[in-house]
């Protein structure tokens, strides 16, 4: 399957910048292992300086190698049981989780979605241990990852995101990916499957996650490796599900788990055992990433629960929580409230005080609640950066002689952050000399006070603060506002890119589209050598409807032809109109042998889809040419041609049947 979404759309959003993509370590640890000269020593090095990385690596390898054998405990060990394909996208994945934590997109709930897919990845790695139709390791990210389209969409379009999905809870009926499709002319399964594949996740990988939602699209054949893994991607999701839906809700959802479980092979006793052991895991890992988990019963338990409330012998409700919102975490910044520059209160600032001296930070605490700032503090360096990246200051002040990380550590390691590069930071310092400041300053300091405090020269030295900050969230404005601009002119210019390649009767890509969609499966048939076939179809008599019923009739009976064309097709065929009343389909990797049954089945399905109209059904039938590439063609015009030769022949033999103008089978392709 070629990726479904347009690849110049794709390289284009990557170009705006705005894609989530790895950052920091662990787009260094990525590249590392991109480039095939770098050593294993060099990799564990970088690995080591981000040790956030390190643990959940080596918990990572411990996952894999059992709890009877000797625990993992270093980088270059837990190295060698991942193997460098896991490791980079571990890094990978786990990068994505720390920057993307949080974003602006209202609706969208951040820590939700990482744990739903932190659940979704571990159920990955636990199903395919079982199925052994992937490394184990590797398919971890996969799951971790499969809907990485949402977080995609909710960064790209944070506001028009929120509308749409507030739109799903008022529609409930239409999909997300409509709606999605109907506000960005994208939806999330294109766009992650093509950010998978742009990660370099292989094709074994990236096309189930695209088919994961709707597995019955993807016509693998049963018990394919693509078919394993995308139902197993389905049952993932599922667990997911489970394990996040309401206590009194889980019962009811496992009659389903138990039928999505039967398509990967597992009866219920492996389901139950395999999502036992995902929730242990979950509990394991939410603490390691500090995502919030929940407890979930065996799902036994669950399953007994949910078959007697099917059979009715429940007859007390379950406990139903009073709070419908325990649980669900507490909105970062939301107890201290949010710093509103255009507000009466515009003066007060979230001030973070990371100092070891206990008497200090409540002198400079008291000066600053004078003015009414709002004061958080930390005893020293580790817990300071704990909270900068939790409550998210506007200003800090911080101590520059602290025991353990000193305050010059701490600046340098916030601004390597995300988060901790916009904090104004202001050092508290007794060693003015001139070299010492240079270093303050070289390392993201934004200004210094000398000790002992004096409360004058703090206030001043907050004011000018203030003013910088205010400066920064003006910028920040602006630069949101011509994000936002920009993404609504892609938007917009995507949708008239739609409209030009779309036919509005049917639906349809035209002819347009046609012309340069056979272009490209042309080059991938020469590429990969493999067969490439066309048919032209054209409905018979047509113009008889519209002389006896009237264009509107005409028309209607186009779209009946339409959708019983669409209907016989497989996944992989490409249907355009291409002219009043004929249609081309593209078949790639598809010999003349297929292509002839194919198109069997589409004469077949028009014939036997009339048309109801006021009572009575108005038959049509349609001829259909069929052409394979041989080695003679030289371009995909020649195709259209013989396939449009073929159509002549069906037409004078009778019409309603199909033909092909090829004497005999064309051999393998062999490119000019
Ligand atoms: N209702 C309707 N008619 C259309 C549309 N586009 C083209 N047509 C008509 O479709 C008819 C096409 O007829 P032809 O393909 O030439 O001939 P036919 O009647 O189908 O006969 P055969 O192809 O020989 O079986 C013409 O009368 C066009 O005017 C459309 O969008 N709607």
């Amino acid at each position: 399957m070629a990726l479904p979404i347009n690849i110049a759309k794709f390289e284009h959003l990557k170009a705006s910048g705005d894609l989530p993509s790895p950052k920091g370590v662990a787009l260094a640890i990525i590249r590392l292992i991109q480039d095939e000269s770098s050593a294993i020593g060099e990799l564990a090095r970088v690995i080591k300086t981000d040790p956030a990385f390190v643990g959940r690596l080596i918990k990572a390898a411990n996952g894999l190698v059992g709890y009877n054998r000797r625990a993992i405990a270093s980088v270059q060990e837990a190295l060698l049981v991942l193997g460098l394909p896991a490791v980079r996208t571990l890094a990978l994945g786990f990068s994505l989780l720390s920057s993307y934590r949080e974003g602006s997109c209202k609706a969208f709930d951040y820590d939700r979605f990482w744990t739903g897919c932190l659940v979704q990845g571990l159920a990955m790695q636990a199903i395919t241990q079982r199925t052994r139709v992937a490394a184990a390791e590797e398919v971890f990210c996969l799951g971790l990852l499969a809907r990485v389209g949402e977080l995609a969409l909710a960064t790209l379009y944070s506001v028009e995101y929120d509308k749409v999905l507030k739109r799903t809870l008022e529609f409930r009926d239409i999909s997300l990916v409509t709606l999605e499709q109907q506000a960005f002319a994208l939806n999330h399964r294109e766009l992650g499957a093509a950010m998978l594949a742009d990660w370099g996740l292989p094709r074994v990988f990236h096309e189930p996650a695209y088919f994961a939602e709707a597995p019955e699209e993807a016509g693998y054949s049963e018990g394919s490796r693509e078919y394993v893994i995308t139902r197993s991607l389905g049952m993932a999701a599922y667990v997911a599900d489970v394990c996040l839906a309401e206590e009194r809700e889980r019962p009811n959802l496992m009659a389903r788990l138990f039928a999505i479980g039967a398509e990967v092979g597992f009866d219920r006793a492996t389901v139950n055992e395999v999502c036992d052991g995902v929730v242990q895991e979950w509990q394991a890992w939410g603490s390691l990433l500090e995502l919030e988990t929940r407890v979930v019963p065996s799902f036994e338990e669950l399953a007994t629960k949910g078959e007697e409330l099917a059979a009715g012998l429940k007859a007390e409700a379950p406990p139903v929580k009073e709070d419908a919102a325990a649980g669900a975490p507490l909105p970062v910044g939301d107890e201290i409230g949010a710093f509103d520059a255009d507000s009466a209160s515009s003066r007060a600032m979230r001030v973070l005080i990371v100092d070891d001296d206990a008497s200090m930070r409540a002198f400079v605490r008291k000066i600053l609640e004078a003015v009414g700032h709002q004061v958080i503090e930390a005893p020293d360096g580790r817990s300071g950066m704990e909270m900068a990246l939790e409550f998210q200051p506007h200003l800090m002040i911080v101590d520059w002689i602290m025991p353990g990380i000193s305050g010059i550590e701490l600046t340098r390691a916030l601004r390597q952050t995300k988060i901790g590069r916009g904090v104004y930071i202001l050092i508290m310092t007794s060693l003015e000399a001139d070299e010492r400041l240079i270093e303050a300053f070289e390392n993201g300091v934004d200004d210094f006070m000398s000790k002992p405090i004096n409360p004058r020269v703090l206030a001043a030295r907050l004011r000018a603060g203030q003013r910088v900050i205010r400066l920064q969230q003006e910028l920040d404005r602006d630069r949101e506002e011509i994000r936002r601009f920009a993404a609504e002119l892609a938007v917009s210019n995507r949708r008239l890119q739609e409209v030009a390649l779309t036919d509005a009767l049917t639906g349809f890509p035209n002819r347009r589209y046609a012309i340069e969609r056979v272009q490209q499966e042309w080059q991938v048939s020469s590429r990969n050598r493999r067969p490439l076939s066309a048919m032209v179809i054209d409905v018979d008599m047509f113009k008889m409807y519209n002389d006896s019923h009237g264009h509107d009739i005409g028309d209607a009976v186009l779209k009946q032809v339409a959708g019983a064309v669409k209907g016989a097709l497989r996944a992989q065929d490409v249907v355009a109109r291409t002219g009043g009343d004929e249609f081309l389909v593209i078949c790639p990797d598809t010999g003349l042998d297929a292509a002839l049954a194919c198109a069997e089945r589409v004469r077949f399905a028009v014939e036997n889809a009339p048309l109801l109209l006021e009572g009575r059904l108005l038959s049509s039938s349609v001829s259909i040419g069929v052409a394979t590439r041989d080695n003679v063609m030289k371009e995909p015009d020649s195709l259209i041609k013989r396939a449009d030769q073929a159509l002549y022949l069906a037409k004078s033999k009778g019409r309603n049947c199909v033909m092909t103008a090829q004497a005999s089978r064309p051999g393998p392709v062999v490119p000019p």
